[in-house]
């Protein structure tokens, strides 16, 4: 059965990576068999752009009706001015919260061939294989009342809502077990519950799952610890389950551990296994438009997609194997550039893992 794919490129950066993962993705339509159609549509500041909304409603309703979603990335100094409602971020956190696509898993595996490239120690970074699980749709992204007043006194004040209620802990933190299980059964929860009332009820909650998966060890970190120990000792950890902002902040650390942001995918989920994959890194208006983006991250974004999703495990080993050659090949982003390898631009890297795709 042919499976639709709905493909966002969004912003900066994003219609660059996006252009190789819809060659990957020809290309395994073409060459193994891969059933599946593919169709684009605007989002984020391209949303805006076509439609005036970073979420146009086609394209939504595209997104309802897709088996699986692809996004590169949205926001750039162009749209940083306009009505809050109307930013790109804001129809990411739409559609995120539409899709119900609460379970956001971010792996952080460091290739052995990019050991030299992360900032740490090889001995720090070496066989590193972490997934961090991040909430996507609460806390303080959705929380309300959120807004910026002026008070009696005259003084401006911003604000915002953390909240989480217990199915919403649950379910995360369940989602979380379920990994544990198929890893190797060590479970961190990070919160930062010596401070925060919601920390301590998503505490509460992870202990009374726990009692659920007694083959899985559960321990509890809090996130400043958790951020220490990420660039201290990150082979500790094996999955880490988390709320929003915290899962947002951890995971872009965690990339570093693996050279770049530019290697670091992600799924975006819903309780039916359902999904949207992206990088989880942004725009990157710094390079956009320059062809230097690293794509890896896409295109392992897809492998991702093909594994959750679609449920061809065989095609995402494929696309994973594909990076491990090129990696072995010495072909480099400049963002994971080391003396001695090959400085190649976005286009050259899709162009390398499709060439490198194998039986
Ligand atoms: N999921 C998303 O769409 C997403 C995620 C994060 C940030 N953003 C948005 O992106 C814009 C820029 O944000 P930022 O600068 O904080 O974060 P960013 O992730 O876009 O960039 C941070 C740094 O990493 C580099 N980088 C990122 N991706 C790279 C890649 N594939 N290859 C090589 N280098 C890469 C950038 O050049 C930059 O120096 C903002 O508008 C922000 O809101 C979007
Ligand atoms: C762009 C922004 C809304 C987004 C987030 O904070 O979730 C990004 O940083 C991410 O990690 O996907
Ligand atoms: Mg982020």
């Amino acid at each position: 059965m042919t499976q639709n794919i709905l493909i966002l490129p969004g912003d900066g950066i994003g219609p660059e990576i996006v252009a190789e993962a819809t060659r990957l993705l020809n290309a395994l339509k073409d060459r193994f068999g891969l059933a599946v159609e593919l169709e684009e549509a605007p989002i984020g500041g391209a949303g805006y752009d076509a439609a005036g909304q970073p979420l146009p409603d086609e394209t939504l309703a595209l997104a309802r009706a897709a088996d699986a979603i692809l996004l590169g990335a949205v926001g750039g100094p162009r749209y940083d001015q306009l009505a809050w409602e109307l930013r790109p971020e804001r129809g990411l956190l739409a559609i995120r919260s539409e899709l119900a696509l609460f379970s956001n898993l971010r792996p952080a595996i460091l290739y052995p061939q990019l050991a030299s490239a992360s900032a740490l120690k090889p001995e720090i970074v070496g066989g590193l294989d972490i997934m961090i699980l991040r909430e996507l749709t609460g806390g303080a992204y959705f929380g309300k009342p959120r807004g910026i007043q002026t008070r009696e006194d005259g003084v401006r004040e911003g604000f915002n809502t953390i909240i989480y209620s217990e199915p919403e802990i649950e379910r995360i933190v369940r989602s979380g077990f379920e990994i544990a299980m198929k890893r190797d059964r060590r479970l961190c929860s990070v919160d930062k519950a010596n401070v925060l009332e919601v920390s301590q009820l998503w505490r509460e909650v992870a202990e009374r799952v726990a009692k659920d998966y007694p083959k899985v060890a559960l321990s509890h970190m809090y996130v400043d610890n958790a951020a220490m120990q990420l660039v201290r000792a990150p082979k500790q950890f094996d999955v880490i389950v988390t709320e929003n902002m915290f899962g947002d902040i951890l995971s872009d650390a965690a990339a570093m551990l693996t050279g770049s942001i530019g290697m670091l995918p992600s799924a975006s989920l819903d309780a039916q296994g359902k999904g949207m994959y992206e990088p989880i890194h942004g725009s990157a208006p710094d390079i956009a438009g320059q062809g230097v983006a690293n794509p890896l991250a896409t295109l392992l974004s897809v492998a991702m997609m093909l594994r959750y999703t679609l449920n061809e495990e065989a095609q995402a080993a494929r696309v994973e194997a594909a990076v491990g050659r090129v990696l072995d090949q010495g072909l480099r982003t400049a963002d994971i550039w080391t003396e001695g390898c090959r400085k190649v631009g976005t286009r050259e890297m899709g162009e390398a893992v499709v060439a490198a795709l194998a039986d």
